[in-house]
């Protein structure tokens, strides 16, 4: 919880999402994805993250892809995960650097995890 309390996780994010790829080279980035959950937020004990947190979070981890890859960095799937549910999925998926969600708890009964689809399907999010 201190990363949170003292607002340094882009900083952890980024050495984290560096040390992750050392040694991945740009013509490898085809068959990467990554998917962030902040520890925080994982878990039974967890507190769901604020969508504008998840929103300014990926938009600076794409910068550090970015940065490390250039354009193509672009290109590469950024998850995220970490108590979604029926409340937060869209809110969640309607981030501009956000390509998917990472689902726990929530997919493990079929019912709330079809809830999920359908509201995404509903809210023109594409699915693949
Ligand atoms: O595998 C799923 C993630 O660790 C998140 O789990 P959660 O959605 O139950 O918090």
């Amino acid at each position: 919880m201190q990363e949170k309390t003292y607002d340094v996780s882009a900083e952890v994010l980024a050495r984290q999402l560096k040390i992750a790829l050392h040694g991945v080279k740009t013509e490898d980035l085809d068959h990467i994805w990554v998917a962030y959950e902040p520890y925080w937020a994982i878990g039974v004990e967890g507190i769901p993250a604020e969508p504008p947190v998840v929103d300014q979070l990926h938009i600076y981890l794409r910068s550090v892809l970015i940065d490390l890859y250039g354009e193509k960095g672009q290109t590469v799937p950024l998850l995220f995960g970490g108590s979604v549910n029926i409340n937060n999925a869209v809110p969640y998926a309607k981030c501009q650097d956000v390509d998917g969600l990472f689902i726990g708890r929530s997919a493990w009964q079929s019912d709330t995890f079809e809830a999920i689809m359908i509201a995404l399907e509903e809210a023109g999010i594409p699915q693949r």
